[in-house]
């Protein structure tokens, strides 16, 4: 990780699984929104110059003192987020002022530094690189039916996780494509896989889970315990 690098942190989702009325990156964990833990890791990264951090409308005030109260320093934008999560991340993209960018869910506290720092020099090596953990269930594909239509191969599967960090200009054409083709992805990689552009796979580790269920924050809790006993990997 030789270069100088921007974040976009992406916490603009509303949380329907959570089920809760607070959207879920704002729940606190321990003493502080689950959004500032992430952000602290990032804002903890000498490498990491600038962070674009993308919001609800509603919500660009509150975080705007927290970045203050947390002293956040490298929040340097904080902007307005998109119906989908590839439109908050190109809003995002076009706040951050760096050649090499990448991509976090505002939902994802427990990345290590170690690991985000994995991923970027991946992707200075390749041009995109994705942290991801190998599968551990055996995963089928069913049909509508409800009846199993195939099965992978497990040793080619791998859980995809965020960071996903790029070459800024090849994220940001490979969007600008996405977009005017309308298509939409569940992930940055996406609209880069389909320019035909490599993307690497970099492997990380399992406790970098996002909070998406109520089940997730009881297993958040035990994470924050232990990782105050470990430090956060840096
Ligand atoms: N329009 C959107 C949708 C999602 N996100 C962010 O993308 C990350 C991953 O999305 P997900 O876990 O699906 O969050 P939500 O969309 O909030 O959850 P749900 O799908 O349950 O509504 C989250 O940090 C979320 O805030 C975003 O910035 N803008
Ligand atoms: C980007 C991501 O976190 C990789 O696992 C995931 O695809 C986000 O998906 P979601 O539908 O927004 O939860």
């Amino acid at each position: 990780m030789g270069n100088e690098w921007g974040a976009v942190v992406v916490a603009a989702g509303r949380g329907t699984r959570m089920g809760t009325a607070e959207s879920k990156q704002y729940l606190l964990l321990r003493d502080k929104p689950i959004l500032v833990h992430t952000l602290e890791t990032f804002q903890s990264m000498a490498e990491i110059a600038e962070i674009a951090l993308v919001v609800g409308k509603d919500d660009i005030g509150r975080c705007s003192e927290w970045t203050s109260r947390y002293g956040l320093t490298k929040v340097r934008a904080i902007v307005e987020g998109g119906r989908e999560r590839q439109h908050s991340v190109m809003r995002g993209l076009a706040a951050l002022g760096t050649d090499w960018a990448m991509v976090h869910d505002g939902v994802r506290p427990f990345v290590r530094a170690s690991s985000i720092r994995a991923c970027c020099a991946a992707a200075e090596r390749v041009g995109a690189a994705v942290l991801a953990v190998p599968v551990k269930d055996t995963i089928k594909q069913v049909g509508p039916d409800g009846l199993i239509a195939s099965t992978p191969d497990r040793r080619s599967l791998w859980a995809i996780q965020t960071p996903q960090a790029f070459r800024r200009s090849l994220l940001q054409e490979a969007l600008e494509r996405a977009a005017a083709e309308g298509f939409l992805g569940t992930d940055d990689a996406m609209a880069v896989e389909r320019t035909g552009a490599p993307v690497a796979v970099v492997e990380g580790d399992y406790t970098n889970i996002k909070i998406t269920t109520p089940d997730d924050l009881a297993w958040a809790e035990f994470l924050l315990n232990r990782r105050d006993g470990e430090g956060n990997g840096a």
